[in-house]
């Protein structure tokens, strides 16, 4: 079977189809083309033989062109949307064909045309996009030394622009998380080999910043692009061209609800680099699942807009303090007398309008789509608007744009059944009353039945048959039936239509003429009703920006009020900010982990400038990372504005948020688990400020124990001499709690455990002072090491420690000294029987203690 797409050349000895296929199939030569045959989207080619793969769907062939037998796989079109579901999510783009002429009057093949195309960053289709996350397609472009970035959520109207210095690219990218990238074709990266999102390559010309700059300002109908801010920004500027016009080509139609851009600054945000964002979970766990995250526990939002914002949130922590004070004074306010409850109970019923105003702006809306709308506009009125009026500025701001101009709510009342079809293309969409000619287009329809009924009863009487039937069916339109038996007494007017077994049927010139009238109004009406929707989606454009913003007031009243009830659910505060140089949290909880443990011990954090730096001791499992983690997350809630699991928290200035969390490999990229650890750790060195929170977690242990440990303390001095970052430190290094008594910004502090029985219990509270013991071996014990193993290294370790103490070399604190002298080596099973065995006087024993002795010995090896 050929595998390759024939060249342009041989194209006249196909078939006048494959000829069609082909000049179509050469201008998308990147994408699957999904041509439309009937009821299937077909694939011929190399894309036939992609896509049986992708989809696992049969890969066969459709007759021959140019001699050569055609790969074919199909796919029917009712079940098009899963199949591009999953070919988009592995980076596919699609090019969707559709039939547009009519095949009746069509010579030769059917005019076909590429109506639309799906790539994973411009879905604007329900059914292909996640209800909780934002698809966000981004173009990028570097220029002496600077990158222009341009992104945009096209199913939510977003769309914004920035510049910045390269090396923060990942953390860009890790922030905004783009379905696709579209880069100039000649740019090479070395992130890119490091990432999986789908990469698009474009003509540089389409980056051409005064064409950008001309596209941009016509799409947004400005005479420049000084109003949003941009206009220094000229990588930006191009980047934003690319993007916009790749969006347009894809949708086949006007971006109408793109109506301006937004300038993003680094500035703004508390800055959280790619490792720091995975580390602590927000909306993904490190294993790429949705739950347990941060995101899982604070998203209860009744709107899928509400969720979207709330992600949005937690990867855009703000530093304006005014806008987060403004934020958690709603949250409170809307705590008061429960107001939360009767706005979470108004937004249940109200639909994603945020995505339909999109469809509407790409004017792919579906009727239900519109009563949706309708319902929901009329919904909001349900929400406690007075009450919000008289709250904060935020509420009070928020209430305004929550009441819609009248216009659209009652546009969409008069032009939408209550609940219209599913499509336009079956009617049952426009409501009655909107138009005086589809009324009586109907009416002639509905009269039907009626005239129908008087011309049997006539006809009956005409024709003295009285079993004589007029009736109507899809193939032969009307009838009137007449068993066999009398088909010798109906009137000569009367003309053949069918002969069935047991009886004739016949039309009449009454009864055709009223076929062609009641036939052509249904035409008509679907017609008429097709383009009265069209009528209505015209009318609706210019309210687009005034929906996107009702979106966007609903989620926000839906985060808010989410942020209030789970605020009260678990017990959280409301944060305090001040310009002095501290963190200050009083009884702090991990909140993704209190919900998995019945009772979670709540513990402070403090830092200044005083105390910069706490070294964290402390057996495994104690409790380090939950500790240090918590503080991030408390920090980072405060800078969303949501309340925080604490009984108190004051928070100073911060810029950046870092951690060096877990050892992982990064085998796609190249780097071992050492080398990731360094580079991060490099990175925070390089980067982190006095207003950095900076969470190290047991650096050094990816080396050896003297170059780890080395490591580890050149690195502590480092962030406190010159960093002066908020820095929580962990580690196993027990020599490194020395370093306290050099610097007084270091504070020694430990979680406890206390060995009970065999076992040990953490007791997971953080206490001032150094760890005394690492309980090591009995955390590998607990974790079912085998005994074995582990009294062989607690003899070794003792030895060791033995020599250690001997030779007083570095490592004498590395384990803790009174760590397990308490602890009695039991006695060697083994040495137990030989003991027991060598007690034994055969000559003495009656044959029944010997029986009883070899049980004994039996059940000591049991136990062994
Ligand atoms: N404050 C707390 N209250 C209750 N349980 C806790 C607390 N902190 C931690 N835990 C429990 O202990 C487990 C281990 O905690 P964590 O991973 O923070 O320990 P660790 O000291 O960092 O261990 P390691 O050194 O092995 O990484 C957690 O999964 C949680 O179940």
């Amino acid at each position: 079977m050929s595998t390759t797409n024939l060249k342009d050349s041989s194209i006249p000895q196909h078939t006048p189809m494959m000829q069609q296929y082909h000049a179509l199939k050469a201008d998308h030569p990147d994408k699957l083309l999904f041509y439309r045959m009937g009821d299937f989207y077909e694939l011929f080619y190399q894309d036939a033989e992609k896509a049986a793969k992708l989809m696992d769907i049969t890969l066969t062939a459709r007759g021959q062109s140019a001699g050569k037998p055609i790969p074919m796989a199909g796919i029917p079109y009712h079940a098009a949307e899963q199949y591009l579901a999953r070919l988009v999510k592995l980076g596919e783009s699609i090019a969707i064909c559709e039939q547009v002429g009519d095949p009746a009057t069509s010579k030769g093949p059917v005019e076909r045309k590429v109506v639309r195309i799906v790539t994973p960053g411009t879905l604007t289709d329900a059914a292909l996009l996640d209800e909780k996350t934002d698809n966000v397609l981004l173009a990028l472009i570097p220029h002496k030394g600077r990158l222009g970035i341009a992104w945009m959520a096209l199913s939510a109207g977003k769309f914004a622009v920035l510049e910045c210095k390269p090396e923060h690219l990942i953390s860009e990218l890790e922030r905004l998380r783009p379905a696709e990238i579209l880069i100039p074709e000649d740019l090479t990266l070395a992130v890119f080999q490091s990432i999986s999102t789908p990469l698009k390559k474009l003509p540089v010309w389409h980056f051409d910043v005064s064409a950008a700059e001309r596209l941009l300002c016509k799409q947004f109908g400005t005479q420049d692009l000084s109003g949003f801010g941009i206009e220094a920004l000229p990588q930006g500027i191009s980047a934003a061209g690319a993007l916009l016009q790749y969006a347009r080509s894809t949708q086949g139609a006007e971006l109408q609800h793109l109506q301006g851009i937004t300038l993003e600054s680094r500035g703004q945000y508390i800055e959280l680099d790619a490792a720091t964002r995975r580390n602590l979970e927000l909306t993904e766990t490190i294993r790429g699942e949705a739950a347990p995250t941060l995101a899982s526990i604070l998203d209860t939002c009744i709107t899928s807009m509400g969720s979207r914002l709330l992600r949005h949130w937690l990867h855009h922590p703000l530093r304006h303090r005014e806008l987060l004070t403004a934020r958690q004074n709603a949250v409170a306010q809307l705590q008061n007398e429960q107001l939360f409850e009767s706005i979470r109970s108004a937004l249940k019923p109200i639909v994603d309008i945020e995505r339909i105003v999109s469809r509407i702006g790409l004017r792919s809306a579906r009727p239900r789509d519109l009563s949706g709308l309708r319902d929901s506009v009329k919904q909001l009125s349900q929400l406690p608007i007075d009450l919000l009026a008289q709250q904060g500025a935020l509420l009070a701001n928020l209430a305004q744009q929550l009441t819609p101009p009248v216009a659209i709510a009652d546009l969409l009342s008069n032009a939408i059944l209550p609940e219209p079809s599913t499509l336009i293309r079956d009617g049952g969409v426009i409501n009655h009353g909107y138009s005086a000619d589809l009324d009586e287009l109907r009416g002639i329809q509905t009269n039907c039945d009626e005239f129908l009924l008087a011309l049997e009863q006539r006809e009956r009487e005409r024709t003295g048959i009285s079993t004589l039937k007029v009736e109507y069916n899809r193939v032969h339109g009307f009838y009137i039936e007449v068993g066999k038996v009398h088909a010798d007494s109906v009137p000569e007017d009367y003309r053949r239509r069918q002969t069935l077994k047991n009886a004739e049927r016949y039309i009449t010139p009454e009864l055709k003429t009223f076929e062609d009238k009641a036939l052509s109004a249904q035409d008509r009406s679907l017609a008429l009703e097709k383009q009265l929707y069209e009528g209505v989606l015209d009318q609706l454009q210019p309210f687009l920006s005034n929906l996107l913003h009702l979106a966007q007031a609903v989620a926000g009243i839906d985060v808010l009020s989410t942020f209030a009830e789970r605020a009260i659910e678990g017990n959280w505060t409301q944060p305090t900010f001040t310009e002095e140089p501290i963190i200050d949290i009083q009884d702090g909880r991990h909140p993704v982990v209190e919900a998995q443990v019945e009772d979670f011990i709540a513990n402070h954090a403090q830092l200044s400038p005083l105390k910069k730096l706490l070294l964290i001791t402390g057996p495994n499992m104690g409790g380090k990372s939950t500790y240090m983690r918590q503080t991030a997350l408390i920090t980072l809630m405060a800078h969303v504005g949501s309340f925080v699991p604490a009984s108190q928290v004051t928070l100073g200035p911060i810029d950046r948020i870092f951690t060096r969390i877990g050892a992982s490999d990064d085998l796609a990229g190249g780097r071992s688990t050492f080398m990731v650890e360094m580079t991060e750790t490099a990175n925070i060195l390089h980067n982190a400020s006095e207003q950095s929170l900076v969470l190290m977690d047991e650096v050094g242990r990816g080396t050896s124990t003297f170059d780890g440990l080395a490591l580890a303390y050149a690195i502590v001095r480092q962030l406190v001499e010159k960093n002066k970052s908020y820095t929580l430190f962990a580690t196993h290094y027990f020599e490194l709690t020395r370093l306290s008594q050099d610097y007084p910004q270091i504070a020694n502090v430990h979680l406890d455990a206390v060995e009970h029985k065999d076992t040990v219990v953490f007791l997971h509270a953080v206490k001032d002072g150094p760890a005394s013991q690492s309980y090591g071996l009995a955390v590998a014990q607990l974790a079912g090491v085998p005994s074995t193993v582990i009294r062989v290294a607690r003899r070794h370790l003792q030895q060791l420690e033995a020599m250690s103490i001997g030779a007083g070399g570095p490592q004498a604190d590395l384990f803790a000294m009174q760590a397990f002298e308490e602890i009695e080596e039991p006695a060697s099973e083994a040495s137990a029987l030989h003991t027991f065995v060598e007690g034994i006087d055969p000559d003495s024993l009656t044959p029944r203690q010997a029986l009883d002795l070899i049980y004994e010995i039996k059940q000591v090896l049991k136990n062994a």
